[in-house]
């Protein structure tokens, strides 16, 4: 497993709202087994009680997805995370049933997922949730642009309108001035381009990402998460992703699902895992990440003692990351007001904010809440110069 030594705070961008309509797929008590009669397994629980090697010697058998329910919400991007043979991969393919569920329910838009049959299947595939597979397999005969518009042929889209249409997404992803290239002309990054070109060019309502950036150098893995974030940001697709790399995984979540031995072991936001890690496996997971690159200062803040503190001092965004806080206080020399539009929900000073750095609980943290009167408080004046964050 990678550390996180570079995480940053998640895209400020376009966030799923838990309260926006229905889940784009919803899951509830899914498993998975390999093996003989793999059926009889999940109803079992002498069975399901064994471990792993246990059940192997019993049953042949081996459970790759234990159990396993959560939503995703539209317009999110999900991050499936965890150790290899986790069962992240298995999980993720089980949403289209390119590996068939051995027992519990999937359903997309509402639909039962496990009720369709092949043309239905087929068209989850091709037009709903489509893959994006760390190997691409371009074709290495068609140039970048056939390449592109090879999904939308697949649909039967005419030649010009899917010419048309990929070239739009190549200009998208950044790759303009490359349509008539071959892949073996392209860099690695520059081919997962193409692919990412690909599958956005048939507009699936999901993207399902399986570790795509795993195989490339550190720089143009950051490129092509940059360019993930950025898609997030402008389109707000839907998207599942599927990591090894906890950095990667808080970078480019807006929630994260931590698998171990086939189970969700916590499913929350980054600054959930980090702040608040549901056991000591997470505890240990997360242990390298520096929580004040993740962990908002939400963490961190008090109720203003006085309407003197809610009115004075640098001000900073409730969703600002407490390395952000720091910088606005060490700068200001003071405590610095959360604020929440122009309104003061609490006060960071640097005990508190060095408490979170240290992986304490902060002295006085509490929900947000409303400070004393005045409760309206002038903006920051234009001009002042003020760390990213700052409002
Ligand atoms: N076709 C299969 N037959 C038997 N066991 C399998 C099969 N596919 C996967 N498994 C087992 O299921 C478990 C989960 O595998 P899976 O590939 O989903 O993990 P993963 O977290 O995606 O791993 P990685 O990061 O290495 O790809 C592992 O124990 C694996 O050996």
């Amino acid at each position: 497993m990678s550390t996180a030594t570079s995480a940053t705070p998640q895209p400020s961008g376009v966030t799923a709202d838990p309260a926006a309509g229905p889940p784009v797929f919803s899951v509830d008590g899914l498993w998975k087994v390999f093996g003989p009669k793999a059926d009889r397994v999940p109803g079992d629980p002498d069975l399901t009680a064994l471990d792993p090697a246990g059940l192997r010697t019993r049953t042949g058998c081996t459970v790759a997805v234990r159990d396993v329910g959560f939503d995703v919400r539209k317009g999110e991007v999900f991050v499936v995370m965890g150790l290899s043979g986790s069962g992240k991969s298995t999980l993720v393919r089980c949403l289209t049933r390119l590996i068939e569920p051995t027992a519990g329910t999937i359903a997309i838009d509402g639909e039962d997922v496990r009720a369709m049959d092949k043309a239905r299947l087929r068209e989850l595939r091709r037009h709903r949730a489509a893959m994006v597979f760390q190997h691409f397999g371009l074709l290495p005969h068609r140039t970048v642009l056939d390449n592109v518009a090879y999904g939308l042929e697949i649909q039967g889209m005419g030649r010009a309108q899917r010419r048309a249409k990929a070239a739009e997404v190549v200009a998208k992803v950044g790759l303009e001035g490359m349509e008539q290239r071959r892949p073996a002309q392209l860099s690695g990054g520059q081919r997962q381009r193409v692919g990412l070109a690909r599958a956005l060019a048939v507009d699936p309502q999901v993207l399902l990402f399986d570790e795509p950036f795993s195989a490339l150098d550190p720089l143009i893995r950051r490129d092509m998460q940059e360019e993930v974030i950025r898609l997030h940001r402008e389109e707000g697709r839907t998207m599942v992703f599927i990591t090894h790399d906890l950095s990667e995984a808080l970078r480019l979540g807006d929630r994260i699902a931590l698998m171990r031995d086939g189970r969700v072991v916590q499913l929350g936001t980054p600054e959930e895992i980090v702040g608040s890690p549901a056991d000591d496996y997470v505890r240990d997971f997360v242990r390298d990440v520096p929580r004040e690159q993740v962990l908002t200062v939400r963490t961190a803040m008090r109720p203003a003692s006085s309407a003197d503190e809610a009115g004075s001092g640098p001000a900073v965004r409730p969703d600002a990351t407490v390395s952000e806080a720091i910088e606005a206080v060490a700068r200001a020399g003071s405590p610095a007001r959360v604020l929440d539009q122009g309104r003061c929900v609490g006060i960071v000073d640097s005990a508190a904010l060095l408490s979170v750095v240290a992986g304490m609980e902060a002295p006085a943290a509490t929900e947000p809440s409303a400070a004393p009167e005045p409760s309206t408080v002038p903006e920051p004046s234009a001009g002042t110069e003020r760390p990213e964050g700052a409002v």
